[in-house]
């Protein structure tokens, strides 16, 4: 399947919006909102089940696992353990590929880490396109270039023959390092915004699936990949997921968000009968 570089709908958003109000007339009307503001949140289905997955209270997965071996060229020697979790939208976990080199070199970042921002919405200038946000408590490190670090470029290549996807510069977003101390957490939200992300690839951390029931607990040196387009080209509503907080210990994980213009978007092609 070819996907054409598409725009987020804006009733996308306005659909989301309406159920949530939906969800809170109803709530009021069987006075089960007894906050407002953030615990107001909290009452919310969504963000019920955000917490339920993070306590790994319900889980759910239709997985199964496979390796990708012989006679699949470029892994003959190197067999990948891959990990279905979902059909569609489409979620696999990806083991042990990230070594301790890139590990390392990731890592080292976290002198130049300052906080993570995300998107604003009513952002009108190049200064206030992103801001600081309770949604999002955690660090961030954003390569101005992959092609700077031989290893970057290294791990690029492989995600490339991996997925069949384009990583350059053109077609990906530079790599993205990010740091959860104790309680750190990123809040349900969507990665796709106006005209940009359509495929995500995360090295480690634990992420949830609040619509799916889905949980990808943390593994260091595993990728979770994912995409957040439906068939229509839209952002997908059910791709909505977050990173849950850190009990204890320090989160790292790294993003990059692959863009689907000019791409084949049959990823994993190496492997035509993976989803058959
Ligand atoms: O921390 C996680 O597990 C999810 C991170 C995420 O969704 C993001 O950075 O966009
Ligand atoms: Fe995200």
């Amino acid at each position: 399947m070819r996907i054409a570089l598409t725009t987020l709908q804006k009733d996308d958003v306005s659909i989301l919006n309406q159920n949530l109000t939906k969800e809170l007339q109803e709530m009021s009307k069987n006075k089960t909102i007894k906050f407002y503001g953030p615990e107001m949140d909290r009452n919310l289905k969504v963000y019920k089940n955000y917490e339920l997955l993070c306590r790994k209270q319900i889980m759910y997965s239709e997985g199964y696992c496979k390796y990708l071996g012989y006679p699949y060229i470029g892994f003959y020697y190197r067999p990948i353990k891959i990990e279905f979790i979902n059909k569609s939208p489409r979620i696999l976990v990806i083991h042990d590929i990230i070594n301790m080199d890139i590990i390392s070199h990731f890592t080292a970042k976290s002198l130049q880490l300052s906080r993570s921002k995300v998107f604003n919405l009513k952002g009108s200038t190049i200064n206030d396109s992103h801001v600081q946000s309770e949604h999002r408590t955690s660090s961030t490190f954003s390569y101005l270039d992959d092609i700077e670090y031989p290893l970057v470029v290294r791990l690029n290549a492989f995600l490339e023959r991996l997925t069949g996807l384009r990583m350059n510069n053109k077609q990906a977003e530079n790599f993205q390092i990010v740091n959860y101390g104790i309680g750190g957490e990123y809040k349900p939200h969507y990665d796709w915004v106006e005209d940009r992300y359509l495929s995500d690839v995360e090295v480690g951390g634990s992420t949830v699936f609040p619509h799916l029931n889905i949980a990808v607990p943390p593994k260091k040196g595993s990728a979770l990949f994912f995409t957040n387009l439906d068939e229509n080209e839209h952002g997908d509503s059910l791709t909505l997921h977050a990173g849950c907080p850190v009990f204890f210990g320090s989160k790292w994980i790294a993003n990059k968000w692959v863009h689907t213009k000019d791409q084949d978007m049959n990823f994993l092609q190496t492997v035509p009968s993976m989803w058959t």
